[in-house]
């Protein structure tokens, strides 16, 4: 993937197998955010293919990748800040509902029905990511580990089978992690596969069953975590990049 002169992914090469959390990791700048961009339909890879389940979806508009059954969070929380938690919720739903507008425009029985089940199933998606509590209140005004969590509930509401998540784990203190670190593991353990960006070396090296490892645009390592953090060239990745920051 290239922008202009800029190479923000050169010769990636990589394989997430259905139903492992996957960790792609690497310091700033390492292309990423440009991955999921790629994945997501964001962007078209300049060269190069992306697949799904044997189907290839590079290039495709952003909502049919979201129907061949993936899902994305961002690093930036994108909530609807204004609406409810429940709201938020149901938002994401409704891209699947049949009637839609016009249902509830002209009163329709089966629209009313559509979305006391909406609502069921947006109050599930609360609970199973901890916050049915909080259902009612304003997004804006969550404490910030629960709008993240919001956001994953939001992302499950197109029943994806592949939920990318980008820095989760951002901004959240032990606990908050420590939870957070469950959650994606019950997702997982829902029948879902994960590919995450994360900072937070304690979390990735618990959590994935494997991890690859960006480097100004070049995969440098991929394997188990013990296989990754024993890696010369991801130390020095590392450990470079500390360097120019300091
Ligand atoms: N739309 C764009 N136009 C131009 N350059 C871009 C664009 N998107 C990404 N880049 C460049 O591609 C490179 C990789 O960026 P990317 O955001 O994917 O890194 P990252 O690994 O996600 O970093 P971070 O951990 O800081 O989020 C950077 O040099 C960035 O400036």
């Amino acid at each position: 993937m290239a922008f202009g002169g800029v190479v923000a992914m050169n010769e990636v090469d990589l394989t997430v197998r259905e139903g492992e959390i996957y960790a792609l990791i690497g310091p700033n700048g390492a292309g990423k955010t440009t991955t999921f961009n790629v994945v997501t339909g964001v962007y078209r890879p300049t060269t190069g293919e992306v697949r799904f389940a044997g189907q290839r979806i590079d290039g495709m508009k952003r909502f049919r990748v979201t129907k061949t059954g993936i899902a994305r969070t961002f690093q930036n929380i994108r909530l609807f800040h204004n609406m409810s938690a429940l709201e938020n919720v149901m938002v994401g739903l409704d891209a699947h509902h049949r009637t839609g507008a016009l249902g509830a425009v002209f009163g329709m029985p089966w629209h009313y029905r559509e979305e006391r089940r909406g609502r069921e199933r947006a109050l599930e998606l609360l609970d199973f990511v901890g916050i049915s509590g909080r259902a009612d209140e304003t997004a804006k005004n969550l404490p910030y580990g629960d709008q993240r969590r919001l956001e994953i509930a939001r992302a499950l509401g197109t029943d994806p089978r592949l939920l990318l998540l980008d820095e989760p784990a951002a901004g959240m203190n032990p606990a908050e992690k420590q939870s957070l670190q469950e959650l994606i593991r019950r997702i997982r353990d829902d029948g879902r596969t994960v590919l995450l960006i994360e900072h937070d070396m304690g979390l990735v090296m618990h959590i994935s069953d494997r991890v690859a490892v960006l480097d100004f645009g070049q995969l440098i390592a991929e394997g188990t975590p013990r296989e990754v953090q024993n890696n010369p060239k991801v130390i020095e990745a590392y450990l470079g990049a500390e360097a120019d920051a300091s």
